[in-house]
């Protein structure tokens, strides 16, 4: 596996927090703080956002030349078709999203999404050129081994028989919408496994393994190089909390390699 310096990846997921208004709002600021960040403009940090999906295609005019990527909290199975509600990879695709989130807690929690959805999810992204936000992770607290074993799994199961590039988020589900991340020992256990997994799988190369669960700014320094970078959620809310964490990037915390 060749070795290189990867940017950290920094992905937002607004879930449905914000109104129409207040996303773009967040989103001017956000492309602001990512213009003129030395983290950015050097390519130490890479940043993604994924709006709701009405907000997609503002959002993408309001990113553009900010080297922000953009994408979708979810994805269909289906490509097209009688599918009332749902938004296709190929629709995702055209209009310029370059990530689809799929697998996330609260998807399978409230929405009864489970493994076969997911799988399927993630294969309509790959089909149709998105990078899959492949959440993966336990649901109670367990130690960081058999944490470790348990996401190795989930992440096998999930993308048995594809290929191409993925980003895996580590999301614990009990560290979601919680007071505090997983401890640092925990996120950097798990996240090495399943980087040690996709660097025994060529047909993954380019993929990323980033942390999610209650991220926010001083995590990152905490994590060193074995973590790819964060999956934050509310502790994004402030764009002043993401310029705070491309600080700690611009400041050394820095991925060892990236998954090729
Ligand atoms: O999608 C992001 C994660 O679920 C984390 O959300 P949170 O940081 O608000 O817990």
């Amino acid at each position: 596996m060749p070795s290189r310096q990867a940017p950290v990846l920094l992905g937002v997921s607004l879930k449905m927090y914000f109104g129409h208004h207040q996303t773009l709002n967040w989103t001017r600021k956000v492309a602001a703080v990512a213009d003129r960040h030395p983290a950015v403009t050097s390519g130490a940090a890479k940043l993604f956002v994924l709006p709701p999906f009405p907000a997609i295609v503002p959002v993408a005019g309001l990113l553009s030349g900010s080297g922000v990527d953009f994408g979708a909290q979810d994805v269909a199975t289906e490509d097209s078709g009688p599918y009332t509600g749902e938004v296709g990879g190929p629709y995702l695709k055209e209009i310029g999203c370059r990530y689809a989130e799929v697998g996330h807690a609260e998807r399978r929690r409230l929405y009864g999404e489970g493994d076969t959805v997911v799988a399927a999810k993630t294969a309509a992204a790959l089909r149709n050129g998105l990078t899959p936000v492949l959440c993966v992770g336990e649901l109670d607290p367990v130690a960081p081994d058999e944490a470790a074993r348990r996401t190795v799994a989930e992440a096998e199961r999930l993308l048995r028989g594809r290929e191409g590039a993925v980003v895996l988020a580590y999301e614990p589900q009990w560290a979601i919408g919680a007071p505090e991340p997983a401890s640092a020992e925990h996120i950097t256990t798990v996240c090495r496994a399943l980087r040690d997994w996709l660097g025994a799988r060529p047909h993954h190369a380019g993929s990323t393994v980033i942390y999610g669960g209650s991220a926010g700014p001083g995590l990152l320094s905490r994590l060193g190089p074995a973590v790819g970078g964060l999956f934050l959620g509310r502790f994004a809310h402030d764009p002043d909390a993401v310029a705070s964490i491309l600080d700690e990037i611009r400041l050394g915390a820095a991925p060892e390699t990236a998954v090729a």
